[in-house]
């Protein structure tokens, strides 16, 4: 069977990026050999084609993934936007199908806020058309008389990355700067020495120059359009490095037009890459084809981290740019790892041994982990407890949404300790009162898993590989006749726990075997004298 998994790359990359996935650093390495298709500025159709047997997708704005693209991708596990802006993906059906989606936030920042703080210089100096009539032989001193940044007041609207920093650099030029951005604290704006504006229409009218910085999605679509436009004083500037969209390329033309703003530069538009003719010859518009995160420096960042978050990601990690997993606090504790590694593990054990329809999971951790901790190993627990029993690709994406549809509820627990010994202990339960079973694991000292309880037997078993869990009535000659059982097809035995209630009474073994076991191995072992039920748990 063909392991590769395929990397399909639309957008053009720094080397950097594909280096990195070349030669997967020895930290990073995955089992999988990857096979790179990279088609930087490929056609839509030919996308269209290459997606259907991709695993991972690498793209940047001009590629929009959307659901047919989505859908076309049958196998596609992860997206990664090696940019900021997400809204060219549709991320809510990337969940739904348990596609996980990251991005690099923070790499392009400085970029994009020196291109903004480029067209205002260029804005308010003139100087892309001085250029122009000088390289032409024209020496006009008088006709590109400009305007002073300093002392002039911009008002920032979403104050995140790019915002903070286009604000300090306004700071540098003796600007006043005010924002607009409700979901962030009045400790962000202290912290920036930024006045906050508790309105956008507050600080339409304070301002001097707009400068949009909010990602656009269904609440920014058309938040500026001529109205808004038309409540900053007459001859004010308007600058776009965010996403075009979030002010109406009409009302801003109308207002260029009748001379009301009296300039705009704009880097990013509503139709990428054929903008609004108007707009991009309008002689107080200044114009650059989306190249905001277009510099050397913010494309290795983009690179070098979008390389690793699919490495990160292909290896079962924690990934530190998610866009679509939900509640997630980005973790990259050791410890929380592996005991969400194990947790995984403990609940695809209970997801093979019970017979009933379960109702309520419940998972008790004993660890030194915080509150928020708890939210990965409730996703570790459903993905190690679906995965088994769903067709549907489980993810710590879709694995909550999937859980939930089943009408099962989940439960976590946590008692925090500071041991060496960190303990889990999973219950499924039915909606019958002796509907339960419980499957106990333990991580020592970060790093040795055990699993060491089914229901009311003990063991101490290594979770790996594949597992024969056998039931049967505690009598002379039972692991003899199992042993030579196995022997006869051929099934090598790596570890053999027996458990029983009391002698004589009832006993549990889990035999930890090598290499894979033929479904009818498992049938005639059943059949055995004094074997009560034996099942494989496989996919550890
Ligand atoms: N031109 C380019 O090449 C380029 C480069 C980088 C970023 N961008 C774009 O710039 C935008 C900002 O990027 P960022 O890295 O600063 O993102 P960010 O997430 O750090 O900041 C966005 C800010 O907008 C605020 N916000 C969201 N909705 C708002 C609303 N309705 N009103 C006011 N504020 C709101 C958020 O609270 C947040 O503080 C994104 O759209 C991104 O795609 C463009
Ligand atoms: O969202 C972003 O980060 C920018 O728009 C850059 O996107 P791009 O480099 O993929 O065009």
């Amino acid at each position: 069977m063909d392991k590769s998994v395929k990397i399909l790359i639309t957008g053009k990359l720094h080397e950097v990026a594909l280096n990195l996935l070349n030669n997967q650093p020895l930290e990073l390495s995955v089992t999988e050999s990857l096979n790179i298709v990279y088609l930087p500025d490929a056609p839509r159709d030919v996308i269209l084609k290459e997606i259907e047997d991709t695993n991972v997708l690498i793209s940047r704005s001009e590629t929009d993934v959307d659901a047919t693209l989505l859908r076309a991708g049958k196998n596609l596990r992860i997206v990664a936007r090696a940019a900021v802006g997400y809204g060219n993906i549709d991320c809510d059906l990337a969940t739904e199908l348990g596609i996980l989606v990251v991005n690099t936030p923070g790499k392009n920042t400085n970029s994009a806020a020196e291109l903004t703080i480029g067209l205002l210089l260029s804005l308010l100096r003139k100087i892309p058309a001085a250029h122009s009539s000088t390289s032409e032989g024209g020496w006009n001193r008088h006709h590109f008389t400009g305007t002073e940044l300093g002392g002039k007041t911009i008002g920032i609207v979403g104050l995140g990355n790019v915002g903070h920093r286009v604000a300090k650099f306004a700071k540098g030029f003796d600007m006043n700067v005010i924002a607009y951005d409700p979901y962030i604290s009045d400790e962000v704006f202290r912290r920036n020495s930024t006045e906050r504006k508790n309105t956008l229409e507050e600080l339409l009218a304070e301002s001097d120059v707009l400068s949009i910085h909010v990602p656009l999605n269904k609440e920014t679509k058309g938040m500026i359009t001529e109205v808004e436009l038309k409540k900053m004083r007459k001859g004010s500037y308007v600058l776009n490095a965010a996403r075009g969209g979030i002010i109406t390329e009409k009302g801003l033309l109308k207002t260029l037009n009748e001379g009301y703003i009296a300039g705009a530069g704009i880097d990013t538009f509503d139709n990428e890459p054929k903008p609004l003719k108007e707009l991009i010859s309008h002689p107080n518009v200044i114009v650059t084809p989306h190249i905001g995160a277009s510099t050397l420096e913010a494309q290795y960042r983009i690179g070098e981290t979008i390389a690793i978050q699919v490495l990160k990601a292909l290896r079962g990690e924690i990934v530190d740019y998610p866009v679509n997993l939900p509640h997630v606090s980005l973790l990259g504790s050791g410890d929380l790892r592996k005991i969400s590694v194990l947790t995984e593990k403990t609940a695809h054990v209970a997801a093979q041994i019970f017979d009933f329809h379960p109702s309520l999971i419940k998972l008790n951790v004993k660890a030194g982990l915080s509150k928020e901790d708890l939210q990965i190993l409730k996703l570790s627990c459903i993905k190690g407890f679906l995965s088994h029993a769903s067709d549907e690709f489980v993810s710590y994406v879709n694995a909550e949404r999937l859980l939930s549809r089943r009408g099962i509820q989940i439960e976590v627990n946590l008692n925090n300790s500071t041991s060496s010994k960190n303990e889990i202990l999973l219950e499924v339960f039915g909606s019958n009162a002796n509907e339960k079973i419980s499957v106990g694991a333990v991580l020592y000292d970060g790093q040795l898993e055990r699993l060491c309880s089914i229901n009311d037997f003990l063991f101490e078993i290594e979770p790996n590989g594949d597992l024969i869990i056998m039931q049967n009535h505690d009598r002379p000659g039972v692991i003899g006749d199992v042993g030579s059982y196995l022997a006869k097809h051929n099934v090598n035995i790596a570890q053999f726990e027996l458990s029983r209630n009391r002698r004589g009474g009832m006993a549990m073994s889990l035999i930890r075997i090598d290499g894979e076991l033929e479904s009818e191995v498992i049938s005639g072992l059943r059949k055995l004298p004094n074997l009560i039920s034996a099942r494989l748990v496989s996919g550890l």
